[in-house]
């Protein structure tokens, strides 16, 4: 292959106008890719690594003969907002030379030669293509977030390139997790037979060092924590408005009750700002949002204003948002933890890491001189753990091991992660897809059912649903409902300026039964309206008319899975479907997320065998149905749920459903014996 590594080669449209760090080590670094199977990138925020290295791979000759260079991302705001940087830099059409890929949204073209990609999808690909044959470079960026995906993928990768002699891999990681990536890839058996067959001179992994700022990035601490840091935050913004120069800020929270909770703040300290002066805009970025409302915070602010991005951690990592000049860090995140006891995740808030603090910090100084408030003091930083524990190590491991065995991995227990799950997680998982009937009683994926169900892009439970639907003959509503609860945290527009609006819009559409199917009520109403007018409609009954766009899109796709496996879907009727069917058929796929009614109008979890038998405090055993939910302050004796979240100390259950115990139990077949988890 010829590999050109002159710098002066360069068309002028492929250099960024900074000089960014990583120029400077760009020979270096094209070398060791050449000679070293897997190179380990170290280097500061900003310094080049996600948007430089692609293109240096493409210009040295890494995508002739038809290959591809992907990069992956552990989320899809950073995939696809690089992808579009990385077009622009190099002077082609997103989608075209430069593509990217992210759960139902594909911009690619056959002539796509740097594709940005959430790590999922990439893991989706190989279930197609299990040597990754269409790529010469596999870049997996921010490794060191140790991501689900991320996890699988390395350990993936290294079966792959074992395989693939001629495959290249670049880890893109943090500093201080470097060494941890380097063992994994060099230090079972296998890998030092393989570095005895090495020549003279050649390593199996390197680690290389981008190191070198583009702007500086001032640090600031509080001198004591911050009692209630939302409030710290807002407090924050307008003392940086008032005293600081021009500039953008970004604000991480944990989630979306917080953000929408600042900017209404925020909104009505800028209504009492003097006319004439500079005035706040304040704007959410969460994962609820539709790739174009994300892609709206990237817009530069009118002007006259100084943005305010209210973000989750989503905008952490990889993404750059011109005109961010400050960073406001709350130091908190939620983060899903796995139960084994109860067999649900939920969200916590906690402290992050040091690796996420920087990370945060590192989005200012990208192109211009920035600084960081961080609402918490030094001593606390120097007291957070280095980073995050692996998500593989607190997350229900059904989707992991499903996807494992549909890549033809038979024995989880053999298989290298980089760090291993807990037997314990393994254990349940595995428990559970042999109930949704996914595996068989010898562990093996089952034919059609348990591929359909890997092959399915949504959580295992939510998939079962789908396919149970055929036998329930209510696919056409069901699919409505999967695409539905997809993006359903952003179909009703609940600013509290519009809350009361929403509150009355939504009793049009509400169902007895609970969420589900007052979401399939919203998406049939939607449906029916002329396309011309389902914008207007959807500004008339508060709803958000991107987010059912985008779940039409979903339900198009999950669609087109259906049709091919079941040819004879379009004679199939499901018209006549009543609700106890769907209801019915949603217990297929969420026996596991079923809770009783407590005499005070709470629930307890069907699986908590631990708070029947008092080993934790009352209220830690209760859940309540969101505020957000049909059932709220409603009677249901059993109900089934898709999401549990904790908020200021209390659990809370969202999309909830009313069924019958008799469903659950005859559902979870061997899962439950209701009330008393089976061990
Ligand atoms: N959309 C953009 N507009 C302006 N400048 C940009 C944009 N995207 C990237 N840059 C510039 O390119 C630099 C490198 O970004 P890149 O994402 O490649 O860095 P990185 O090393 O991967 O950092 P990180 O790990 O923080 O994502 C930024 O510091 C910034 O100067």
């Amino acid at each position: 292959m010829d590999r050109d590594i002159d710098d002066d080669a360069l068309p002028s449209l492929y250099r960024p106008s900074t000089i960014l760090p990583i120029s400077r080590h760009k020979r270096a670094l094209l070398y060791t890719i050449e000679t070293t199977p897997i190179t380990i990138l170290i280097g500061e925020t900003g310094s080049g690594k996600t948007t430089q290295l692609p293109q240096y791979l493409d210009e040295a000759g890494w995508t002739k003969n038809g290959k591809m260079i992907a990069c992956t991302q552990p989320r899809r705001v950073a995939a696809t907002t690089v992808a579009m940087r990385v077009a622009e830099e190099m002077g082609v059409r997103l989608g075209e030379e430069v593509g990217y890929s992210i759960r139902f949204e594909d911009s690619t073209s056959p002539r796509t030669k740097i594709k940005y990609m959430t790590d999922g999808m990439l893991l989706r690909e190989i279930l197609v293509d299990p040597l990754l044959t269409k790529y010469s470079v596999v870049m997996v960026d921010e490794a060191h977030e140790r991501s689900i995906s991320t996890d699988l993928l390395l350990g993936v990768l290294k079966k792959i390139r074992r395989k693939r002699k001629d495959l290249r891999i670049v880890i893109s990681s943090a500093t201080l997790q470097a060494e941890e990536f380097l063992h994994f890839f060099t230090c079972s058996e296998e890998d030092e037979k393989e570095i005895q067959t090495l020549e003279k001179g050649q390593e199996l992994a390197r680690i290389v060092s981008v190191e070198g700022k583009v702007f500086p990035v001032d640090i600031l601490y509080l001198e004591s924590p911050a009692e209630d840091y939302v409030e710290k935050a807002i407090e924050t913004v307008y003392d940086i408005h008032l005293k600081e120069g021009p500039g953008d800020i970004l604000v991480f929270l944990t989630g979306r009750s917080e953000i929408d909770h600042a900017i209404d703040k925020i909104s009505s300290l800028t209504s009492q700002l003097p006319s004439r002066s500079p005035q706040l805009l304040p704007l959410p970025l969460y994962a609820g949002l539709t790739t174009e409302q994300q892609l709206y915070v990237f817009e530069p602010a009118p002007e006259n204003h100084r943005k305010v991005i209210l973000s989750t951690p989503i905008s952490e990592a990889s993404v750059t948002v011109p005109g961010i000049t400050f960073i406001i860090d709350t130091g908190f995140h939620k983060i899903r933890s796995y139960n084994p006891h109860t067999c649900i995740s939920s969200l916590t808030v906690t402290p992050i890491s040091q690796a996420s603090a920087t990370q945060r910090a590192g989005r200012a100084g990208r192109t211009k001189p920035g600084k960081c408030f961080r609402l918490y003091p030094e001593s606390a930083f120097l007291s957070l753990p280095v980073s995050t524990i692996p998500e593989l190590q607190r997350s229900d491991l059904a989707p992991v091991i499903l996807q494992l065995k549909a890549l033809g991995v038979d024995n989880i227990a053999r298989f290298h992660f980089p760090s291993a799950p807990p037997p314990e997680l393994v254990a349940r998982a595995l428990e559970l897809l042999y109930t949704l009937g996914a595996l068989d009683s010898y562990g093996k994926l089952t034919r059609p059912f348990g591929l359909r169900l890997a092959e399915l892009p949504l959580p295992p439970p939510l998939a079962a649903i789908v396919l149970s639907s055929i036998d329930h003959n209510c696919h056409q509503q069901i699919l409505s409902i999967a695409s539905m609860t997809s993006v359903s945290s952003s179909i009703f527009l609940d600013h509290a300026d519009s809350a009361k609006l929403t509150a009355s819009k939504k009793r049009n559409f509400t169902a007895d039964e609970g969420d589900h199917l007052t979401l399939l009520n919203v998406f049939l109403a939607f449906s029916s309206q002329p396309e011309k007018k389902k914008a207007r409609w959807c500004h008339d009954n508060a709803l958000n008319h991107q987010s059912l766009l985008r779940a039409a899109s979903i339900r198009t796709q999950l669609a087109r899975f259906l049709e091919r496996w079941y040819p004879d879907l379009g004679s199939r009727t499901s018209s006549l479907a009543t609700e106890t069917t769907i209801r019915k058929c949603l217990v297929k796929g969420l026996f596991p997320f079923a809770a009783k009614m407590q005499p005070d109008g709470s629930f307890r979890l069907a699986g908590d065998t631990r708070s029947a038998n008092g080993n934790r405090g009352e209220e830690q055993g209760k859940v309540y149905v969101h505020p957000s939910s049909v059932l709220f302050n409603r009677k249901a004796e059993w109900v089934v749920f898709q999401q549990l979240e904790e908020a200021r100390g209390k659990r809370y259950i969202r999309e909830v459903t009313k069924v019958q115990r008799e469903w659950v139990v005859e559902a979870g077949g061997g899962y439950y014996t209701v009330g008393e988890k089976k061990r």
